[in-house]
């Protein structure tokens, strides 16, 4: 097999378009249905609007010449059917008349007699014929997206069929012996068919009609016929994961006998597997199996076809400049994409937070806010340096977000979700160290941080706020602490003193959480090491699911009803949940809410179903 080229991104996408161009269709669609189509040519009005001159006003309609003496001191007299008639807004002018006086303005005399105390203006509160819309003028021009204001102008102009440009069709092909519709829970080995249901929507989003193209296995003949299959209705194909090196992974090669290459391996991270191939003309994607590097390629190269399909540019992110919150390392040589939460922070300004950087990190597309691309040559960006950021959320939504940070909970979850709908902000949850959440705090990146101290001990230490105030307390309850462990404790796990056993692994939460800081006075207190960690994971959830998984032995967490049926939760210890509110939140409406859903009993049940043990006082003062 010839072997393509590895691209940069940019000279791949040119390679692209210049081998296998769109070749949009035009077709005449009903106007009520043509919102978000692309006018094919200039689009004329048939008729005009009004049609006919009508008032403007309810009211009398008279001729302005029999008005023109009128004044405060010498009013003037008209008689109904002769010098007026009575008239409504949108109703036809009589044609012996050429004025409208607001009904406002007209003095009853008598039964069939006004008087009008201002002179009238020819034409005054008249809608000529043609004043809205004249037949023949041009109401869009070419390649416009119509919107549902055009809609309106082109049906006041009689348009009743626009002529567009038809929409690019596209199949998604996903492959893999591995993959099970949705509707199917998966057995081990098996993983739920996404893929499709990303790529398809992000499709139509941009204005593409899609097919699914069937689950297809690993298996050249069978993806080629897929191919085949699918070329018959569609513009352009796309077939999903198998684009790599592994043993099953035939799409490039089956591209290249099918048709030509281009390009097989891009020079970005995630989305490198990327193979670019022209089958009967039209473009075949091989986009890599892994969601995010499938995302990405499909912005990378399906989105810039379907703009030249379509002559012009997807409505798209804004960009933002934001500061690292953390040194971002890559390896130089090909471009990286992260995804990163931002923050607003109290100077106007925006902070950028790299997620986990996985390319099968489904659930981190969901939760980022934007994409941070570091280019080729750059392999490390410190703390503070200023970054453009893609955002995929509106910057507004971004700058009402409030912050909570501080130890994973998953009962927290409850409770802000509950705050965020009580005052009609987004509130999220952010998961760090305590130094880190204190820290984020005096900066006046959050407005509350959650920190936990042992069962019946004093309250955390007050950290100032960043306005230089004592935060509120607020006492949330307890939870027991301790270890998840694989059904049935096949192993005989007990506790931190197992922690001399060899034969043991062990995830313990990260570094500088509170849990770890409990953790390691407890090794101390016995005189034993802490363990080296398997991993450091500080979701509970995440962590019980490895133990699980049989990736570690035991996990310190705390107990929910959440994890996997397949794990037993071991007790151990219990310890107390503080929320450390910001002075200024707290005396504002938004805190004084959050106090009042402590109070509520529809979300202390909820929060206590989630195995918080809330205290007596919690919200209250
Ligand atoms: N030895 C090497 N291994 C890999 C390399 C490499 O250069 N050398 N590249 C890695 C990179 S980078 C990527 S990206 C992946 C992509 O590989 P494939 O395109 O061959 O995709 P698969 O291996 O078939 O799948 C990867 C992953 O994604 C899941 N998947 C696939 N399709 C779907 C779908 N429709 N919905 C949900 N999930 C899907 C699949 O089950 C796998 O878990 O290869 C690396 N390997
Ligand atoms: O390039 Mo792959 O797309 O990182 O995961």
């Amino acid at each position: 097999m010839e072997r393509a080229r590895m691209a940069a991104v940019n000279e791949a996408r040119e390679i692209l378009l210049e081998s296998a161009p769109p070749r949009p269709k035009v077709e005449r669609i009903a106007t009520r249905k043509a919102r978000g189509r692309i006018t094919a040519e200039p689009v004329r009005a048939r008729l005009s609007m009004p049609s006919y001159p009508a008032s403007a006003m309810d009211g009398i309609a008279v001729r302005s010449g029999r008005t023109q003496t009128a004044t405060p001191e010498t009013p003037v007299s008209l008689i109904e059917g002769t010098d007026f008639v009575w008239i409504n807004t949108g109703d036809p002018l009589p044609e012996w008349t050429d004025a409208v006086i607001m009904v406002e303005r007209v003095h009853i005399r008598g039964e069939r007699e006004v008087a009008v105390t201002d002179p009238a203006i020819p034409f005054q509160h008249v809608r000529q014929i043609g004043e809205d819309v004249a037949a023949g003028e041009t109401l869009l021009m070419a390649r416009v997206r119509i919107r549902p204001v055009d809609q309106a102008s082109l049906l006041a102009g009689g348009v009743r069929e626009v002529p567009v440009l038809t929409r690019p069709r596209v199949t998604i092909i996903p492959t893999g012996k591995e993959l099970v519709p949705p509707e199917i829970d998966p057995a081990r080995g098996e993983i739920i068919e996404f893929n499709s249901t990303l790529l398809a929507e992000t499709l139509q989003e941009w204005g593409a009609e899609t097919r699914h193209g069937g689950i297809v296995p690993d298996d050249p003949d069978q993806i080629r016929r897929a191919v085949e299959t699918a070329l018959e209705w569609s513009d352009l194909v796309i077939v999903n994961a198998g684009s790599s090196k592994g043993s099953q992974d035939f799409v490039p090669a089956v591209l290249q006998k099918m048709g030509h290459l281009l390009v097989h391996g891009v020079a970005a991270r995630p989305g490198k597997p990327t193979a670019l191939a022209v089958v009967e003309g039209k473009p075949v994607l091989g986009l890599p199996g892994y969601p995010v590097s499938a995302h990405l390629s499909l912005e990378w190269f399906a989105k810039p076809w379907m703009e030249a399909w379509q002559g012009q540019e997807t409505p798209s992110g804004e960009s933002i400049t934001a500061r690292l919150a953390e040194p971002v390392k890559t390896r130089v040589g090909a471009e990286d994409h992260l995804r990163v939460r931002v923050v607003a922070t109290p100077d106007g300004g925006w902070e950028a937070l790299p997620l986990f950087r996985g390319a099968g990190a489904t659930f981190s597309l969901s939760q980022a806010d934007g994409w941070l691309r570091v280019p080729a040559e750059t392999g490390e960006w410190k703390r503070g340096h200023e970054v453009s950021v893609r955002l995929s959320r509106p910057s507004s939504v971004i700058r009402r977000r409030l912050w909570i940070a501080g130890g994973d909970d998953p009962a927290l979850d409850v409770l802000v979700s509950a705050w965020s709908e009580a005052i009609g902000r987004p509130v999220a949850r952010q998961a760090t160290g305590e130094q880190e959440a204190v820290n984020r705090w005096r900066n006046g990146l959050c407005v509350g941080i959650v920190l936990e101290t042992d069962a019946g001990g004093p309250c955390p230490a007050l950290p100032d706020g960043w306005d230089d105030q004592p935060a509120t307390v607020v006492p949330l309850g307890e939870r027991e602490w301790g270890w998840w462990v694989q059904k049935g404790n096949p192993h005989g796990i007990t506790g931190v003193s197992d922690w001399r056993r060899s034969d043991l692994r062990w995830i313990l939460p990260p570094r500088g959480y509170g849990s770890r800081l409990f953790l390691e006075r407890l090794a101390a207190r016995a005189g034993i090491p802490v363990p080296d960690a398997c991993c450091e994971i500080a979701s509970c959830l995440k962590a019980a699911a490895a133990v699980s998984g049989g990736t570690a032995h035991a996990a310190w967490g705390i107990r929910t009803d959440l994890p996997p049926s397949d794990c037993w939760f071991l007790p151990d210890t219990r310890r107390s949940l503080y929320l450390l509110l910001s002075p200024a939140v707290a005396k504002a409406t938004e805190g004084q809410v959050l106090l009042a859903l402590l109070r509520d009993e529809k979300v202390r049940t909820a929060l206590m179903n989630e195995g918080l043990e809330l205290s007596m006082t919690a919200g209250r003062d």
